[in-house]
């Protein structure tokens, strides 16, 4: 019980501040609830009348100061002590982090026209599992997943509702991860080195170099990168990390911090079955080994029925619309009340992709629609499913997360100072320069040549009026080598540079000045 005294001495019109630091844990139940008595002595001549809402909603995380109203009234006669109890209900600052979306349009304009990507899709993420988004190459995964991660390109628009914890908010810094397609990663650096430097940028610099090293080494032992700590991450021209190793190393950046929103844009892309299993056993296993009720979303291509049981929930999509939305464990059921039974002993995530995929609409008349086109099931089953119990049962989760489980998300983690942002990617890019073959060693090898040559041409060149002229030539060429070589050669590790920095300042690492700092200071030696 939590009593607040306040003594008033004359008639007038108070507000009392409540602040949510005045309460304590063990104050408020698990339901959020707590109560509050509030006492108020008046002088002899007033009485006490409080107005006030019935319920208090206190925000635990925003800090805010809701106002009690009291009314004092003049008529009253005697001493008074007022006393009331009122219930409040505290919102807690919620770690859990839970995805919903209704109705949700997401469209392309392409001149004059615009072409609907994803039709008026409703579903949900919820903490502790695996949501599974899977359909035909083209169906609209990417752009789902870039839609609730608030990252959708400047031509698509989008309608319709993304709430986070039933609330329109923007998640915090390290409270989400993004594991994108492409693996953007500096291939002059070793997996270590790779995973070094991010922990650098990504996590305070009141935590010590010893911990974010630590947390480095466990992340890549965590995705069975250990063995793999020196070697490099290579790229064109230049072996180094597997296909399945440069993926791990890209889903290691991103769990660095332990967000507690994972979204993962085909993991597995690449990758044969084993490995493919191995990835997404270790990220399916996350939540276990480091206690975070963790909510993760995935797009995958063609889940082994091992992979497919890992997944809790499963979005299957064809050309933007729900096939099916609900557990991964019922679509089995949903399919076959359909007349689309899955054979026995197949996989199913295979027979449900080959039911829906119209690219290749010739064979699947010949071999898996039995008579159906492609294009008839795909009507059937999307009709079904906008009639189905399981799409009622979406709707009210839905609708029943968005009211019961409306708060704002932790807003605590901060990432690295801009100074050391700076000095960070500064030392990387010098790294990346200098371990360049053809930018440091080729071009040192150029200038040696091109100084030969030039002395050589040049030798002897005279003091006399006839030489004025040669020393003019002389300086124009040197000019203009210089400014050549320069562009040249700084060129190409730019171009790596600038998709690892797309990446990086997507995902909040750091912002365009500090990059434009680190790339200025650490080309300045070889300009
Ligand atoms: N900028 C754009 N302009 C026009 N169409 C686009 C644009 N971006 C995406 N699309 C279209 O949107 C559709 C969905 O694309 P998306 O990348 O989300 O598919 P996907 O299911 O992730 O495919 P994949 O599995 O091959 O990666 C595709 O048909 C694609 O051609």
């Amino acid at each position: 019980m939590f009593s607040l005294h306040v003594q008033n001495n004359g008639p007038c019109l108070s507000f009392l501040y409540l602040d949510t630091k005045h309460f304590n844990s063990q104050q408020i139940t698990k339901e959020g609830r707590t109560k509050i008595r509030i006492s108020m002595t008046c002088s002899s001549s007033v009485h006490c009348d409080f107005l006030m809402q019935e319920e208090l909603i206190l925000e635990e995380s925003s800090r805010n100061k809701p106002t009690l109203h009291m009314l004092i009234a003049e008529e009253a006669e005697g001493d008074d002590t007022k006393s009331i109890e009122m219930s409040v209900r505290v919102q807690r600052a919620k770690e859990d982090i839970t995805v919903t979306w209704e109705n949700l349009w997401v469209t392309v304009s392409s001149g004059k026209t615009k072409k609907p990507i994803l039709q008026g899709l409703t579903g949900y993420a919820s903490p502790g599992r695996i949501l599974a988004i899977m359909g035909p190459s083209g169906c609209g995964k990417s752009t789902l997943l870039d839609s609730l991660a608030g990252r959708l390109s400047s031509q698509m628009k989008h309608s319709g509702k993304i709430l986070i914890n039933g609330q329109k908010q923007t998640l915090a810094y390290g409270t989400s991860g993004y594991v994108t397609q492409e693996d953007a990663m500096l291939s002059t650096l070793t997996a270590g080195e790779t995973l070094y430097y991010s922990a650098e940028l990504q996590f305070p610099d009141s935590m010590s170099t010893a911990e974010k090293k630590e947390q480095a080494d466990i992340t890549l032992r965590e995705m069975g990168l250990q063995g793999a700590i020196n070697t490099r991450v290579g790229g064109w021209g230049s072996k180094g990390l597997s296909g399945g190793q440069k993926r791990r190393l890209s889903i290691c950046i991103e769990i660095l911090t332990r967000p507690r929103l994972l979204f993962l844009d085909e993991p597995t892309s690449g990758l044969d079955s084993a490995a493919s299993y191995y990835v997404m056993s270790r990220i399916a296993t996350l939540n276990l080994r480091d206690g975070i009720r963790r909510t993760i979303v995935t797009s995958i291509h063609q889940p082994s029925s091992e992979v497919f049981e890992l997944f809790h929930d499963l979005c299957l999509l064809s050309s933007g619309e729900t096939v099916y939305f609900g557990p991964a464990s019922g679509a089995n059921q949903f399919f076959s009340s359909n007349g689309f039974p899955c054979p026995t002993l197949h996989n199913p995530s295979d027979h449900y992709l080959r039911i829906i995929n119209k690219d290749f609409e010739q064979d699947a008349e010949e071999g898996f629609g039995k008579g159906v086109s492609t294009e008839k099931a795909i009507e059937t089953l999307v009709k079904s499913y906008r009639l189905s119990q399981v799409r009622k049962q979406v709707k009210s989760e839905v609708k029943k997360i968005v009211e019961s489980d409306s708060c704002e998300t932790r807003k605590n983690r901060t990432h690295a100072a801009f100074p050391t942002q700076c000095l960070v990617l500064t030392r990387r890019s010098s790294l990346q320069f200098f371990r360049d073959i053809s930018n440091y060693w080729l071009r040192l090898i150029v200038f040696i040549v091109i100084a030969i040559s030039i002395g050589s041409m040049f030798y002897n060149i005279g003091t006399d009026d006839g030489s004025i002229q040669g020393r003019g030539s002389l300086l124009i060429f040197f000019v203009s080598v210089l400014t050549f070589m320069t562009l040249v050669g700084g060129f190409s590790p730019l171009l790596e540079e600038m998709k690892v920095f797309g990446r990086e300042r997507l995902n909040g690492h750091y912002g365009v000045t500090a990059f434009l700092i680190g790339q200025t200071f650490s080309a300045v030696p070889y300009m």
